[in-house]
């Protein structure tokens, strides 16, 4: 899988894929990721990307010519692309949309504004619209990275085993269970006895109302389609 990042500030893109599962993948040759500079394709010597806003009021717009003709230069190939605009007013990112935009797209482009907003006139060039939350980031820099990273650890081969069950319980809808490792007591904080029984079956079911007791505290609004089994499990919990 291929992501060309588009941003005025490049190195925020290159120094994080360097690391961790992002770093292995890149290494295995699992992903490419190509970061292209909007100030390469300015057509002044200022390398200028932003003007004030039409109507007035505070702060600087993107300019849609530097995303046009980086679009532009990337579309030469004629290769098929999936374009996502990064911005607050996108539609809501979810583990879904991750595994959606792994299984269907070869290549991404993330185009990152910054400042203000950029000139609507780019959403022109785009196939989605693209938030990562309801707050507002000075860029799209970070979200274009949560989506590189989300996506990335749902590629066969990204990650080891042990890590994909993450995934699963985002995407069965609710959230992880409780995670423990050694020492056993810690300043008589112990861990669950029912982890240390090595009866599988009793720790899967402890994880499962870990699990939904999380979620019915933190995130109800995830308990929507509950298989009739964890339903059940949820009822003894409420
Ligand atoms: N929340 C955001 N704020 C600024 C730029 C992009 C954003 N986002 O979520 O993609």
């Amino acid at each position: 899988m291929k992501f060309e990042v588009l941003t005025i500030f490049p190195e925020i893109i290159e120094c994080y894929i360097k690391h961790g599962v992002l770093g292995k993948a890149l290494n295995k040759g699992i992903v490419e990721v190509k970061v292209y500079n909007l100030r390469d394709f300015t057509s002044d010597k200022h390398k200028k990307v932003d003007d004030y806003p039409y109507g007035g009021g505070a702060g600087m717009v993107m300019q849609i010519e530097p995303f046009y003709n980086a679009i532009m230069h990337l579309k030469a190939d004629e290769k098929p692309r999936k374009l996502v605009l990064l911005s607050p007013q996108g539609r809501k990112f979810t583990q879904k949309l991750a595994q959606k935009f792994m299984e269907e797209s070869k290549a991404m482009v993330l185009i990152c504004g910054r400042y203000e907003g950029i000139d609507e006139r780019v959403k022109a060039f785009v196939d989605e619209e693209v938030s990562i939350g309801d707050y507002v980031l000075s860029g799209g820099e970070l979200a274009a990275l949560v989506i590189i990273d989300s996506v990335v650890r749902l590629i066969p081969g990204a990650l080891g085993d042990e890590l994909s069950a993450v995934e699963d319980s985002f995407m069965k809808g609710f959230l992880d269970y409780p995670h423990y490792t050694r020492p056993e007591d810690f300043k008589g904080m112990k861990v669950p006895e029912v982890l240390l029984s090595g009866d599988h079956k009793k720790i899967a079911l402890w994880r499962k109302r870990q699990a939904l007791k999380n979620t019915l505290k933190n995130r109800p609004d995830l308990l929507k389609n509950l298989s009739p089994e964890d339903m059940r499990i949820l009822k003894e919990l409420c």
